[in-house]
């Protein structure tokens, strides 16, 4: 027995003087110590995890931005750069890009890597030759028609709907999509417009991505990360299953039909041939469908949300759209983008809730400089975008929405528009931009088009951007719901 709780003692006694070591290395010793951030964040990587529990990780980094300047040590190895340079230093593209972390890209650690989270570069660049051409110009111009069809389908649902009272557009926008998106993909419709639902797959999904911000903030903690993701591989087993049931039949659907020009098409060629393809053909479905939907339709609300809330803005979208076309059928992807102030409203909704309001996170190879500060080998690096659109030294009246600052008006001339980076930049840029930006200007002009939105009385309706939390990869959000008046 005295040997057992002798044991146990050395254990503790251990355990105690390691982490005392640890917090003192990483305080006083650590390459890094001569950053600024907070005692507790330099001494242990706790406090950061502890901020993704609390959905504040992406508003934390903000403040202390704000507190310590553009460069922070968020955690004992990690620096938080808040410059717009940084894109270029730390995304540049091609040999300078720095590699994306596996702290937080491998996770989970038991699913096939996809295109986003691969850090294998010669496999990231063979996925993204084969899919680029997908969403080329040409191709987006080709498909058109398909994406009108469905937005002439939303048209007609909310005619309908909004004769029985308030609708909730946070789950509208998510329906046209969805079903866009998932047509251009795999060829076939989620039909969430026709059955005013939402698929039982996207909800899957969505909750499914929900622990993603908890799995990963595990992850970064190396021993942690090798017991962990074995056993989280056996407890999924069955959520897999689940999904791959869910998905299987429509990549199945899918293959059977041979080729057609779906975004689905090239990935099928380059497995073609290949043994173990169906699991990577459906992680990289799901990657498209799930960073293509959720990503544009939370900017659709969010831009929704904050027109109701600034009247005049919404006057000045409405008599740009309305004087530009006479009718619905001249709403076309080149009309929209030449309609500065629709335009201008869309960026500054991605300027004030950016689709991944957390980092890229990145870890140097090698000795480097990041906006001229040298940074040492092995420290985790990223950009905050929430806390760079939102920087007071970089934007006049940052927490507000003014779609003028992107039109040169004077106020806002000394804005540092080159920070903004929706998409991010380099090789890992989002391949679905054009394509996002076209179906979100599409989508809006035919709203303000069709109706008159007001704010119901539903106080739901009211604080919908406040109501945002951060999952760390994914927000938590709620609904929209308004009153739309039918004017054509
Ligand atoms: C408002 C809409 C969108 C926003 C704000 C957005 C933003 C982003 C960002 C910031 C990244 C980089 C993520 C990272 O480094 O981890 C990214 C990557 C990606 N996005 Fe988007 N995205 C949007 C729409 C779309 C659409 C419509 C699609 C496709 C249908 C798409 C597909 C992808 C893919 C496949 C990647 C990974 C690219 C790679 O690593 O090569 N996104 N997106």
């Amino acid at each position: 027995m005295s040997n057992l709780i002798s044991l146990i003692g050395l254990i503790l006694t251990s355990t105690l003087l390691y982490i005392v070591y640890r917090v003192v290395y990483n305080l006083y010793f650590h390459p890094l110590a001569s950053f600024p951030g907070p005692l507790f964040r330099r001494a242990s990587r706790i406090p950061w995890s502890l901020a993704v529990l609390r959905g504040t990780a992406v508003f934390d980094a903000a403040n202390l931005h704000e507190k310590y300047g553009p460069v922070v040590r968020l955690a004992p190895n990690e620096l938080a750069f808040q410059d717009p340079n940084a894109w270029r230093d730390i995304m540049g593209g091609g040999t300078s890009e720095i590699p994306k972390w596996i702290g937080m890209y491998g996770v989970p650690a038991f699913l096939p890597p996809h295109i986003q989270n691969t850090i294998s570069k010669t496999y990231h660049r063979a996925l993204r030759k084969a899919l680029s051409p997908g969403f080329s110009d040409a191709s987006l111009r080709a498909q058109e028609p398909m994406i009108a069809k469905y937005i002439d389908l939303m048209m007609q649902r909310l005619n309908l709907k909004s004769q029985q009272g308030p609708v909730n557009m946070e789950l509208w926008y998510r329906y046209v999509v969805f079903d866009i998106i998932c047509d251009l993909a795999v060829g076939e419709s989620f039909q969430c417009l026709e059955s005013d639902g939402l698929h039982p797959w996207i909800v899957a999904m969505v909750e499914g991505a929900k622990p993603m911000g908890f799995l990963t903030a595990l992850n970064m903690y190396p021993t942690m990360a090798t017991i962990i993701n074995p056993l989280l591989g056996l407890v999924a087993q069955g959520n897999i299953r689940l999904h791959n049931e869910m998905v299987k039949p429509m990549v199945e659907k899918r293959l059977q039909v041979g080729d057609r020009p779906d975004l689905i098409n090239p990935l099928i060629k380059l497995y073609r041939g290949q043994d173990a393809n169906m699991d990577e053909l459906i992680a990289n479905a799901t990657t498209i469908i799930g960073a293509g939907a959720e990503t544009s339709a939370s900017i659709l609300t969010a831009v929704t949300s904050l027109l109701i809330d600034n009247p005049d803005k919404l006057s000045q979208l409405t008599a740009e759209v309305r004087s530009a076309f006479s009718s619905q059928d001249q709403i076309t992807a080149d009309a929209v983008s030449r309609l500065p102030y629709l335009v201008a409203c869309i960026d500054e909704a991605l300027r004030l809730f950016p689709q991944t309001g957390s980092p890229s996170l990145r870890i140097t190879d090698r000795k480097t400089t990041i906006v001229g500060v040298p940074v040492p080998e092995n420290t985790v690096v990223g950009i905050w975008p929430w806390a760079l659109y939102r920087a007071p030294a970089l934007w006049a009246d940052p927490n507000e929405f003014h779609p003028e600052r992107f039109l040169a008006d004077s106020k806002y001339v000394n804005d540092a528009r080159e920070a903004f980076k929706p998409f991010f930049t380099g090789s890992r840029d989002c391949i679905g931009q054009n394509l996002a930006l076209i179906e979100m200007r599409l989508v809006l002009a035919h709203v303000v088009f069709r109706f008159d939105i007001k704010r119901t009385s539903d106080p739901n309706s009211k604080d919908w951007v406040h109501k945002q939390k951060n999952l760390f990869i994914v927000w938590d959000k709620g609904p929209l719901p308004v009153q739309l008046t039918p004017v054509v």
